[in-house]
């Protein structure tokens, strides 16, 4: 069985470092000339599936936006899920998951066992109540190929005050999140299969990612105004690892298909010049 990090390599190398997310906001609808409703909903995805299904490395449906329609819109979740795998895209579902060990587990059987209906490559989880609490997840994504990326520096101004704070041990708390998910990527070739969100919009912050030997998920480019010209600042000499992510500067092209493709293709080669670059 081949492992996510493995999985995630290919397709990068294949179709470039990019995550395109889908986050249906109702403004995007509007934007769209669609209702706020399941069947725009339906609608929007479909159209972003059919544009950048076969072209784009990894797609990030946001949970919450199809959470919004109820059952409807999880119906919706699933199926697009099915549909970006079927045409050889990654799906990283952001839901960011997390709560005591033994429901971490129902969430991993919900999302990262292939016997579910909203079975995805990988996951993103929220470290929050202890990284040793997401041991389930951790567990039944190694055991099926799947991923897990665990929130460390997020792209939002509030998140500084929890993650930069200091620990008793004297790390942040965000430097024992890295340390702890670099300990399971240990000797993973040629990617781990757990990875780390960082922020691209966070600066230079001084934390150490040079162990973790996973991807690192860069959202915060685009729409919250941080740029592939930022990445450097942020992640230093790892570039390498990087998986630049955009929802809504991809998504306002739309709903033209060329015009989301060029978007996309636009993005994609900002980042690709400045990841190959190393600077
Ligand atoms: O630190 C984080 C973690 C997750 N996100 C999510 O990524 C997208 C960003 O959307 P844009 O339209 O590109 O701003 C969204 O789903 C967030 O929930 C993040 O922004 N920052």
């Amino acid at each position: 069985m081949e492992t996510f990090g493995t999985r995630l390599h290919r397709a990068v190398a294949e179709r470039g470092p990019l995550c395109v997310g889908i986050d249906p906001h109702p403004g995007l609808l509007a934007r769209w000339g669609l209702e706020d409703d399941v069947d725009g909903l339906e609608r929007f995805v479909r159209t972003v599936a059919e544009a950048l299904g076969d072209r784009v490395a990894v797609f990030k449906p946001q949970s919450a936006f199809f959470e919004r329609f109820g059952s409807r819109g999880v119906a919706i979740l699933e199926s697009t899920i099915r549909q970006l795998r079927d045409v050889g895209a990654l799906v990283l579902l952001d839901a960011k998951r997390g709560d005591i060990g033994s429901t971490v587990a129902a969430y991993a059987s919900a999302y990262l066992d292939p016997s579910s209906p909203m079975y995805v490559d990988a996951l993103t989880a929220s470290p929050y109540l202890g990284v040793g609490s997401l041991a389930p997840m951790f567990e039944t994504a190694a055991a099926h190929g799947g991923g897990v990326f665990v929130l460390a520096l997020t792209s939002n101004p509030e998140g500084a005050e929890v993650q930069r704070a200091v620990t008793s041990g004297g790390r942040t708390v965000a430097q024992l999140v890295i340390d702890e998910i670099s300990q399971l990527n240990r000797g993973a070739e040629p990617l781990g299969s757990f990875g780390l969100v960082v922020g691209a919009t966070i600066g230079a912050t001084g934390h150490d990612l040079s162990r973790v030997n996973g991807p690192l998920l860069a959202p915060g480019l685009g729409a919250q105004g941080a740029t592939a010209a930022d990445l450097p600042t942020v992640f230093g000499p790892n570039l390498s690892a990087v998986l630049p992510s955009y929802s809504r500067e991809v998504l306002n092209a739309g709903p033209d298909a060329d015009a989301l493709r060029a978007a996309a293709a636009r993005v994609a080669a900002d980042c690709r010049r400045i990841l190959a670059s190393g600077h």
